[in-house]
């Protein structure tokens, strides 16, 4: 099966990272991540990124960049990470579809919540991007 792509948002409103804790499935309620969902089929993942993060958390948004990494899931998933911000005049966001609740995580709190086990090397590469601070993980792998 070719590989299809999930692609998720490192949505940053004055410094700190957005992240949602899942509601469902059963194996990863309780864990967070950033927020996203699958590419569809005919969908750039720009578009796929605005859509879901209008589906799942109320909000208007706008891609910035791609941020360099491919991180496996279940196949045939594969993660992608684009940076992104709130329009102005979006509505704040909240946990309409696929979560129970959502963190904006200053830089020393990043690694305060449980992320999913695939997450983490991908937020590791999202704080190294956007400079958001050189906090380890618990993990102890300081980012690049
Ligand atoms: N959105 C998102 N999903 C992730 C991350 N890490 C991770 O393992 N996943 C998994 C959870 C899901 O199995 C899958 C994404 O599917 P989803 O359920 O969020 O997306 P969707 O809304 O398009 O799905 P669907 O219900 O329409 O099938 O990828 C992540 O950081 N963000």
């Amino acid at each position: 099966m070719s590989e299809r792509i999930v692609v998720a948002a490192a949505l940053v409103d004055g410094g700190r990272l957005l992240a949602a804790r899942r509601s469902a499935p059963a194996d990863l309620a309780g864990r967070w991540e950033l927020p996203g969902g699958k590419v569809e089929a005919g969908e750039s993942p720009e578009a796929a990124l605005v859509r879901e993060l209008h589906e799942e958390l109320g909000v208007a948004a706008e891609p910035g960049e791609r941020v360099p990494g491919r991180w496996p899931l279940r196949a045939p998933f594969v993660l992608h990470v684009w940076t992104a911000r709130l329009l102005p005049g979006s509505a704040a966001p909240e946990p309409l579809e696929d979560h129970d609740a959502l963190r904006w995580l200053a830089p020393d709190r990043i690694w305060d919540v449980p992320w999913l086990d695939q997450d983490v090397p991908a937020v590791e590469r999202v704080i190294a991007h956007l400079g958001l601070g050189a906090v380890p993980s618990p993990g102890g792998t300081a980012p690049e």
